[in-house]
């Protein structure tokens, strides 16, 4: 245990959990002192990010604005990752809530435009960003909550993965899983790793090789969300239990949750390389490209019936 100890001392004080001893102060809010008055907030914006902070509760709304699906393409990827770099260096924020600012979709996964017919520099910058913005966001310190107000496949469940908590709307429609096969591709380790650590080992092989999408009912049943509320109540619920995690000392938590992720993140550290070229290599082929083309056309078909 003296040795996990020292470990996750170590990974503190390293890039993975940046706001760990700096950031860190035992519970300045308990609920009852949660006022979540417009005069407390501040606002950044980018065009495809939108970000709230209430400096007196310590929580950040970051909210994707990247119509019409809020695909994760390059741009705001990179826009991602400089709004949620703001917020890990503000000391005032203790907590993320991610969401939606647009109707239905919380986020159609990564870009399928920047995939298909791009050139291999493209794709490389394209995953490196993808890679960065996973590590900030799984390697957080800061408490980050996922209020999942619609579609999330494949990347936008990645997105909802690397939280420490899923809120998702009550309502059939809304779909989230790691669905790649479906596209005729497939989900890297760490989509996979991640879906696993949250869902089990059996769940995530069945549910990585059918590219099952499941309802929120359905994800609710198997742990890959954590809790289903109606639709008006699921910032307001995420902010209480923001709250409600605000009660644990900061640093104890900070390192309990860098012990639990350390394996998951070491392993990305160290095949960082060896994944930007796997997935270089892997788009390059002409079978794939084929796929990501007609899924494409597919997608735009369905809108044309
Ligand atoms: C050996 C292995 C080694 C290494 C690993 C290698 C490779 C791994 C590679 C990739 C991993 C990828 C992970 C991903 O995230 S892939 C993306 C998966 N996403 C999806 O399957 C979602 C597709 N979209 C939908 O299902 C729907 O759009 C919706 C449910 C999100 C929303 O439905 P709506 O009815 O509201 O909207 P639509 O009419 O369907 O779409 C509107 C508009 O948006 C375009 N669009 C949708 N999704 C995407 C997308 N992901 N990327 C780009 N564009 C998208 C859609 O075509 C419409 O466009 P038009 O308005 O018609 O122009």
């Amino acid at each position: 245990m003296a040795s996990v100890l020292r470990q996750a001392a170590r990974l503190a004080s390293s890039r993975c959990l940046t706001q760990l001893s700096a950031a860190s102060s035992t519970s300045r809010l308990g609920a009852s002192s949660y006022n979540f008055s417009p005069s407390s907030r501040n606002a950044s914006t980018s065009s495809t990010i939108k970000v709230q902070l209430d400096s007196n509760t310590g929580v950040a709304i970051m909210m994707f604005q990247n119509p019409p699906v809020n695909s994760m393409s390059l741009d705001f990827m990179t826009e991602f990752v400089i709004a949620w770099d703001k917020l890990e260096l503000d000391k005032s924020c203790r907590g993320i809530i991610l969401t939606s600012a647009l109707p239905n979709v919380f986020s159609a996964g990564l870009d399928i435009m920047d995939m298909y017919g791009t050139t291999p520099e493209h794709r490389t910058a394209f995953w490196k960003a993808l890679q960065e913005l996973w590590l900030k966001v799984y390697g957080s310190g800061k408490i980050v909550v996922a209020a999942i107000n619609g579609a999330s496949p494949a990347g936008g469940c990645l997105m909802a993965l690397s939280c420490d908590y899923r809120i998702m709307i009550d309502n059939p429609k809304y779909k989230i899983g790691i669905n790649e096969t479906k596209l005729g591709i497939v989900a890297p380790f760490w989509f996979k790793d991640c879906l696993e650590n949250t869902v089990g080992y059996r769940m995530s092989e069945m549910s990585v090789q059918y590219g099952i999408l499941y309802n929120s009912a359905e994800a609710l049943k198997i742990g890959l969300v954590d809790q289903l509320v109606p639709e008006d109540k699921l910032i307001s619920t995420a902010t209480e239990t923001m709250i409600k995690w605000f009660a644990i000392p900061d640093y104890a938590r900070q390192i309990s949750k860098a012990m639990v992720r350390k394996a998951t993140m070491d392993k990305m550290l160290a095949g960082r390389e060896a994944d930007i070229t796997n997935f270089v290599t892997f788009t390059n082929k002409d079978s794939i490209q084929k796929s990501l083309g007609m899924y494409m056309e597919m997608l735009k078909g369905r809108k044309a019936k």
